[in-house]
């Protein structure tokens, strides 16, 4: 019988924090045993400390995770909680993403200080986003909006939103209901036209291979669609070597035995994009995302890499 409590590791933003609450609860709930057994242990980490800066310039992914990461190696964690889109493709040898939990709407919602909707702001209007995908995005639907790097925490977002910095910003939907703030959007964006980043509105649980004793304890809150449609998202990313500086969109959906899923690339200047649609099985979800991957790289041709240098 375990006594000592569970060390849980995570960042200490609002929605992280959040995150983490709702996978302790659940753990808690899966195994029987009281909140206490499972001790949150929140880590400052590099991505949170440098907010001045777009992610692309200062290293992109890997700044959120990194200390979380050496502390899950030494051992001082049992395991870290993540939003799966802000994970690296590639993790350090000796740990892997273990479990996920179901997912939240995928949808990037609008917030809107000018007009209600993207497409209706003012002619010239000022977007805050310093996520690549987002900008390429509404460059391709509204080539004349000015979009302005814009980090930080939701909070600090809405606040210089408020304060009439910009006419509107675009956030994770996933954060805002995980936050609570549902009436904070102002217009809720279709995936066809505005498809989310691989992993978006996922929680995923790291942990250290061959851990049999908390890989257990944690497979009891996995969710195997979620797990499926996030593998095959994150294959798609790694064969288009993705990081923070690539704007690329990817959504797959699992019914437990097979996946469907859609995949976008752009140029930063949204002027150009391609899209591929895959089906195949569940099982090889990793696999047939990165066959899209291929496939939608063989299609855009070299030239169009070119603009992601
Ligand atoms: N890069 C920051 C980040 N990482 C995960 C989320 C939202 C939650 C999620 O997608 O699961 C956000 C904020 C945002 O995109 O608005």
């Amino acid at each position: 019988m375990q006594t000592k409590p569970f060390r849980i590791g995570t960042r200490g933003s609002p929605l992280a924090l959040a995150q983490t609450r709702e996978t302790r609860d659940r753990l808690a709930a899966a195994h029987g045993l009281p909140p206490e057994m499972f001790e949150v242990v929140v880590l400052s980490t590099k991505g949170d400390r440098i907010t001045d800066r777009p992610l692309a310039e200062i290293g992109g992914k890997g700044l959120f995770t990194e200390e979380l990461e050496q502390q899950l190696l030494s051992g001082d964690l049992d395991f870290a909680v993540h939003s799966s889109k802000d994970m690296p493709t590639k993790l350090p040898d000796g740990l892997f993403l273990s479990a996920f939990l179901p997912r939240e709407d995928i949808r990037d919602a609008f917030v809107g200080r000018t007009a209600p909707r993207l497409v209706e702001l003012p002619e010239g209007a000022t977007v805050g986003s310093s996520s690549l995908r987002r900008q390429a995005l509404i460059r391709r639907l509204r080539p004349d909006i000015n979009v302005i790097t814009y980090r930080g925490q939701v909070e600090t977002r809405l606040r210089k939103l408020a304060e009439g910095q910009v006419d509107g910003t675009l956030l994770a939907y996933a954060g805002l209901r995980r936050l609570g703030m549902t009436d904070v959007p102002t217009e809720l964006l279709d995936p066809k036209e505005f498809p989310p980043a691989p992993a978006q509105g996922a929680i995923c649980i790291e942990s250290r291979v061959g851990d049999d004793r908390i890989n257990t304890l944690l497979a009891a809150i996995d969710d195997p669609r979620t797990h499926e449609a996030v593998a095959c998202e994150r294959g798609f990313l790694a064969t288009l070597d993705g990081s923070c500086r690539t704007p690329i969109a990817g959504y797959g959906q699992s019914d437990g035995a097979h996946i469907h899923f859609s995949g976008m690339i752009l140029t930063p200047d949204g002027t150009k994009s391609h899209r591929v649609e895959i089906d195949g099985k569940a099982a090889d979800a990793a696999e047939l995302g990165r066959k899209a991957g291929e496939q939608i790289r063989d299609e855009a041709g070299p030239g169009f890499f070119s603009s992601w240098t």
